[in-house]
């Protein structure tokens, strides 16, 4: 029999599938209730409110699966999760229309002051001259962050007369016209948009997004929103920009700490604000819990999931021939996702040579997770990698091809984006490790590693010591170097490595030299 531990408040008609199944015996408590009885759970299931910390996984002896009945894994931790063998999973899709329904609700409330004109009403005042509002009709919608909640938020604000501006890294021109929207940088976003929303995960990159010096560009009198995840906009910065006037008003669901109750921002009238809401209906909730029971019954009965952001499903044996190259597929993603920061079509992967008689859609998911985790977060692994890629419109190929290398094993990757493409090769050497082999028709050779600088420069005299210089002077050690060229005085390439991240000035700063044709940093 098979205990399932159902530590938040679920929709019980979504948990049918586990109360129906004749193995499974289901207990809906909080994790406090039964710390005694930890170790005898196979699987968890939580909504936000429970935090699925190392040290609660490791109390969990028995645990087998977490089950998030939602999209963020925020309040998971899923490394700790992986290293001790646990599967993950999500309902990636359950709550989308509910968040962005209440989305777009928190707009039209910001707007039209609905929230203060309720609380004056219910106060016994009729005071119409305070609440004139604005029309959405004919404005400009910013939305940061273009995957299920952003496009079906865009869908329905077109259908209110809004021009909708999207920033994405994933958007491709296709997907955009398909669905009628603007592409954009995100500084036209910040300099256009009359409301601007958010819906990105949280993650390193975005956190902060809308922080001191982006707001700071927003145009004066701008509605800010966030449904997504507390600290996509920094509360500081917003306090600020409110106390300052820029921002007219601001709606948010979602905050850093979870209640807010000492934020200064619940003081501005103009702050209109509900607890976490964005998944909350009967409909939501019904999905999210059938998702995860369904997919948690199937794990716990052997069957494939598919809904899984962490392990793979390879057999022991299989995955240690298979990890050097693995290793090596994820970095390779890494390196074209950092080098190519535009969005991309097309991921064409072909491999030569020994590397070419495994299992290599595994490496090829491996490499898809390289490549789109340093774009989305770190919740997109091996295991959901193809499908994120094909919702992002991202199309991609594996190809075996005879070895024509001359490496022992050679994995190549072509990466086409709007305007341009990048080419990287890879190899695994046994007992030396793997190594970077090729970047576009540059040879090269270095050890995917640490804290690396693409330079990319016309070959001439000095260009190498001028920059070792602006380094040596800035007190930064150079770990090692690699230089490639085609032709004499042609284009040449530097590949440098470091023990620690250098910082934007000094970037800038060896951007400036006339010989260099670009720059690129690269953190693995
Ligand atoms: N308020 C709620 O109750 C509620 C409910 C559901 C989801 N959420 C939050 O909303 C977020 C979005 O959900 P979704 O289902 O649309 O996820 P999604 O993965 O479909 O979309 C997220 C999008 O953000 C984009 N992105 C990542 N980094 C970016 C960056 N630096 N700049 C711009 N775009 C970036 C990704 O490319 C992706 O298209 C979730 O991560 C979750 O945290 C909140
Ligand atoms: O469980 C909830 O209500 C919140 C869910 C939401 O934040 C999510 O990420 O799916």
């Amino acid at each position: 029999m098979f205990q399932v531990l159902v530590a938040d408040s679920m929709s019980h008609e979504g948990l049918q599938p586990l109360l129906d199944a004749k193995n499974v015996n289901i207990v809906q408590k909080k994790v406090e209730e039964v710390e005694d009885d930890l170790h005898l759970f196979d699987a968890l299931l939580v909504r936000s409110a429970t935090k699925v910390t190392e040290s609660l996984l490791t109390r969990m002896t028995s645990l087998k699966i977490v089950g998030r009945a939602g999209v963020g894994v925020d309040n998971i931790d899923v490394d700790a999760a992986t290293k001790k063998g646990v599967v993950v999973i999500n309902a990636p899709d359950g709550n989308t229309i509910s968040t962005a329904e209440h989305t777009f609700a928190m707009m039209a409330s910001l707007v039209r002051h609905i929230p203060q004109a309720y609380v004056s009403v219910k106060s016994k005042e009729w005071n119409r001259n305070a609440f004139v509002g604005a029309e959405l009709y004919g404005k400009s919608l910013g939305i940061i962050g273009f995957g299920r909640i952003g496009s079906e938020l865009a869908k329905r604000a077109r259908a209110f007369g809004m021009t909708v501006l999207v920033f994405d890294p994933f958007l491709t021109r296709d997907r955009a016209e398909k669905i009628g929207v603007k592409g954009c940088s995100i500084e036209d976003i910040l300099a256009n948009s009359d409301i601007i929303t958010v819906h990105t995960p949280l993650t390193k990159e975005t956190k902060g997004l809308l922080g001191k010096v982006n707001i700071g560009k927003t145009k004066k009198g701008v509605y800010l929103i966030n449904c997504a995840r507390g600290g996509i906009i920094d509360e500081e910065a917003l306090i600020q920009y409110l106390e300052n006037g820029h921002v007219r008003g601001v709606a948010l669901d979602v905050f850093e700490v979870e209640p807010p109750v000492n934020s200064k921002l619940l003081e501005f009238d103009n702050v209109i604000t509900t607890p976490h809401l964005g998944a909350s209906t009967k409909e939501a909730q019904l999905n999210v819990a059938t998702q995860v029971s369904k997919e948690v019954l199937h794990f716990l009965e052997g069957k494939p999931v598919t809904s899984s952001i962490n392990l793979p499903t390879l057999t022991k044996e299989l995955f240690e021939k298979i990890q050097p190259f693995y290793q090596l597929g994820k970095k390779m993603g890494n390196i074209v996702s950092q080098c190519m920061r535009e969005p991309v079509q097309e991921i064409a992967i072909q491999y030569e040579g020994s590397v070419a008689e495994l299992e290599t859609s595994f490496i090829t998911k491996s490499l898809l997770a390289g490549f789109l985790s340093a774009r989305v977060d770190s919740t997109v692994n091996e295991v959901n990698a193809g499908m994120v890629a094909k919702e992002r419109g991202i199309s991609f190929s594996e190809k075996i091809s005879s070895n024509q290398s001359g490496y022992e094993n050679c994995i190549s990757v072509h990466v086409q984006g709007d305007h341009k493409s990048f080419e990287i090769k890879g190899t695994h050497v046994p007992n030396y490790g793997e190594r970077i082999v090729g970047i576009n028709d540059f040879n090269i050779d270095f050890i995917p590693t640490g804290y690396l600088l693409y330079i990319q420069h016309q070959d001439k005299p000095g260009v190498i010591g001028r920059v070792g210089k602006v380094l040596g002077d800035h007190k930064i050690n150079i770990a090692t170097t690699q230089v490639g060229r085609k032709e004499k005085g042609g284009e040449a390439i530097m590949m440098l490595s470091f023990d620690r991240s250098l910082d934007e000035e000094l970037i800038d700063c060896l951007k400036s030299f006339e010989d260099i044709l670009s720059i690129r940093t690269i953190d693995l």
